[in-house]
């Protein structure tokens, strides 16, 4: 019985005291991160019919879904991978009509049918804005600049940037450097493997392997293949003092639907560095229905690994108060930040308090 009890699907989690509170303590403050720059909060629901999910991204999203069944109709109904993709389908039909660029932000739980690389969790908080009508450099540089504030406000320090350039390897592949398996170079790319780019007409693309790293060393070798791309990546850098900047042509995973630039975010935790990408984003298109398709360009940050690092701990103090302590005191420190836990009965104890209430004043704990 215990073992039904306690024992959750792969990928799946209580969160306890402090971290449940941690963890809505940290959304809170990136969402008002994002509020701070004109990002108005929406809310989508957590299920959807699965061509709502998927169709109104200008490219198919990747990644297993769970599934089920709604009991109501018999409809196969799937859970949100991704919120993006519902802001999208929000900004294309209910605030088609809504001025643009439209700032839109969200934060609630998405579920993977498959965990990532990196974490075994299947149900992660993710938090994030859209920007919908445009996808260029100001656009990006925005998006980004909101990400890093609301991350420092959050905690996270030594914040640094990876650019990559989804679409990139594609167009180089129609002209000037075609090839009969475009899978197949993707695939070698991912993998940075060069034995795989040794065949004659893959060759090329190990130029773009070598166009990674620091901005400063990697943007001088993509311009030589890419040049007005390079300029856009410099002139976005530009836009962003402070923040280190990397760059990786080739680096796709997890970018299924975006287009031109997208990019990761890692950061420092009391000075270590976490162990994964805190955030990604980038530009993207937003399908309508009459088939036309509208600019954007989003960030996402998950918060669960900023509570797993310690962020987001709650201030608040908490003070015991013995039986017959008066309501009037228990209500005062309220009032004053304080969080009060009144003894119930003779045997209560003041574990898991900070403090105790001696009468006649609040006394630490030794
Ligand atoms: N939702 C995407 C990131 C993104 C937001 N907007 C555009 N892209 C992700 O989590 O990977």
């Amino acid at each position: 019985m215990t073992d039904r009890v306690a024992l959750l699907p792969s990928g799946f989690r209580d969160r306890l005291p402090p971290a449940a509170e941690a963890a809505s303590a940290l959304t809170r403050t990136l969402v008002d991160g994002f509020a701070a720059r004109g990002y108005e909060r929406v809310s989508p629901p957590l299920v959807e019919h699965e061509a709502g999910l998927a169709s109104w991204l200008g490219k198919p999203l990747g990644g297993a879904l769970f599934r089920t069944t709604d009991p109501t109709t018999g409809e196969g109904l799937a859970l949100r991978p991704d919120i993006t993709g519902q802001v999208a389908r929000i900004a294309a039909t209910r605030l088609a009509a809504a001025p643009r660029p439209l700032r839109l932000a969200y934060a609630g739980p998405v579920l993977r049918g498959r965990a990532g690389q990196l974490s075994p969790e299947r149900e992660l908080t993710q938090t994030g804005a859209e920007l919908i009508g445009t996808d260029d450099v100001a656009a990006l540089a925005e998006l980004i600049t909101t990400a890093v504030e609301a991350l420092t406000a959050a905690g996270v320090s030594g914040l640094s940037v990876d650019l990559t350039t989804p679409d990139l390897v594609a167009e180089l592949a129609a002209v000037p450097w075609p090839v009969s398996d475009l899978p197949g170079l993707l695939a070698a790319l991912d993998g940075k493997d060069w034995g795989l780019l040794e065949i004659r007409e893959r060759a090329p693309y190990r130029a773009l392997l070598e166009a990674a790293g620091e901005a400063a060393n990697a943007l001088p070798l993509l311009a030589k293949i890419a040049p007005d791309l390079s300029a856009r990546l410099a002139a976005l850098a530009a836009l962003l003092p402070g923040v280190r900047i990397t760059i990786d042509p080739t680096e796709r995973h997890g970018f299924e639907y975006h287009s031109w630039c997208a990019f990761s975010l890692f950061g420092h935790v009391n000075g270590q560095p976490l162990r994964a990408e805190i955030g990604r984003g980038g530009a993207y298109r937003v399908r309508h229905p009459d088939g036309t398709e509208e600019r954007a360009a989003g960030v996402s940050l998950y918060v669960d690994m900023l509570v797993d690092a310690g962020l987001g701990a709650s201030a608040r103090r908490r003070i015991f108060l013995p039986e017959g302590t008066l309501t009037e005191t228990g209500a005062q420190l309220r009032a004053d930040g304080w969080a009060t836990v009144q003894a119930l009965s003779p045997d209560d104890s003041a574990e898991g308090c900070s403090h105790v209430w001696n009468g006649r004043e609040a006394v630490a704990k030794g």
